[in-house]
């Protein structure tokens, strides 16, 4: 049996999307990391399932597995192509996205950006995880370079961690060790931050279950959040910019955070038996 998908990225954090709202698609994650080998698979920074929801009040269920076959509990950069994918057959400009970490609220812009409700910033030690109870602005933590990290919890767990240039921290060797500290249970998401202007910030991201990406979504909404938490920046709105591009990230009054960029498809493809290992779907 082969397998439909379209390739997606949001500022180059890439995807593979697969529709299964019509008929299940039980991957293993054997099968998981095989699509994402980048020579002999197709390669991705998340491949996403777009399953039927079980909340009436959602369009769709987006399920989103890592290049490592673990499941996240966010993705922002995916989000918003999983919008514009699945408004494109609506009339209305706003849909509803559920995920295993909750509803996302979306809106479809006239020049093609989408906004995403990504839900309240979660800031207690419980909820990000950590290990033991502490200030969530100040964290323990630390490997070589990268200390005082600031957590959050966008869905997914990050730890923010601001230094003078973020262009200069070898996330290649810290990034992996932090993710897997005894400090965070189900391992985190590592951003290095810097701030550029009164509301501007540049970052770069180790991400979880993935290492570095071009980009990520729920880690721009955490660097916004952590970036306000810690006084370094003015408003409540931040221009967050990665390796692939820009992020608008605003924290609203009541907690939650809103998330606006671009989208982009590349191509569509199919997957076959010898990727998927002739195992029957
Ligand atoms: N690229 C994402 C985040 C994907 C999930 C992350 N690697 C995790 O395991 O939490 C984004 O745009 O938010």
């Amino acid at each position: 049996m082969t397998i439909q998908f379209l390739k997606m990225h949001g500022l180059g954090n890439d995807f593979v999307v697969i529709d299964a709202r019509n008929r299940p698609v039980p991957l293993t994650a054997t099968q998981v990391v095989a699509i994402g080998d980048r020579r002999r698979g197709v390669g991705f920074d998340q491949l996403i399932l777009i399953e039927p929801p079980q909340d009436t009040a959602a369009d769709i269920f987006m399920r989103i597995l890592n290049p490592d076959g673990s499941e996240a509990g966010a993705c922002g950069n995916a989000t918003r192509c999983v919008a514009s994918l699945v408004g494109r057959g609506l009339v209305r400009d706003e849909l509803v996205i559920q995920t295993i970490s909750g509803l996302l609220r979306c809106w479809l812009h006239a020049d093609g950006t989408v906004t995403v409700d990504m839900g309240p910033a979660r800031l207690d030690w419980q909820q990000i995880p950590v290990a033991e109870a502490c200030d969530t602005l100040h964290l323990p933590a630390s490997a070589g370079p990268l200390s005082d990290g600031v957590a959050v919890n966008m869905g997914n767990p990050h730890a923010v961690h601001f230094v003078p240039d973020a262009e200069d921290v070898d996330l290649t060797r810290w990034g992996p060790e932090l993710e897997r500290h005894p400090f965070f249970p189900d391992r985190a998401n590592i951003e290095v931050a810097s701030v550029t202007g009164p509301s501007s910030v540049r970052m770069r991201v180790w991400e979880r279950g993935a290492g570095i990406t071009d980009a990520c979504g729920s880690g721009a909404c955490a660097v916004g959040v952590a970036a306000i938490r810690r006084g370094l920046v003015t408003g409540r709105r931040v221009c967050v910019t990665l390796d692939g591009g820009v992020l608008d990230i605003e924290w609203r009054e009541d907690g939650h955070v809103l998330m606006t960029g671009p989208v982009a498809t590349s191509f569509a493809g199919t997957l076959g038996a010898d990727l998927l290992g002739g195992e029957a779907l």
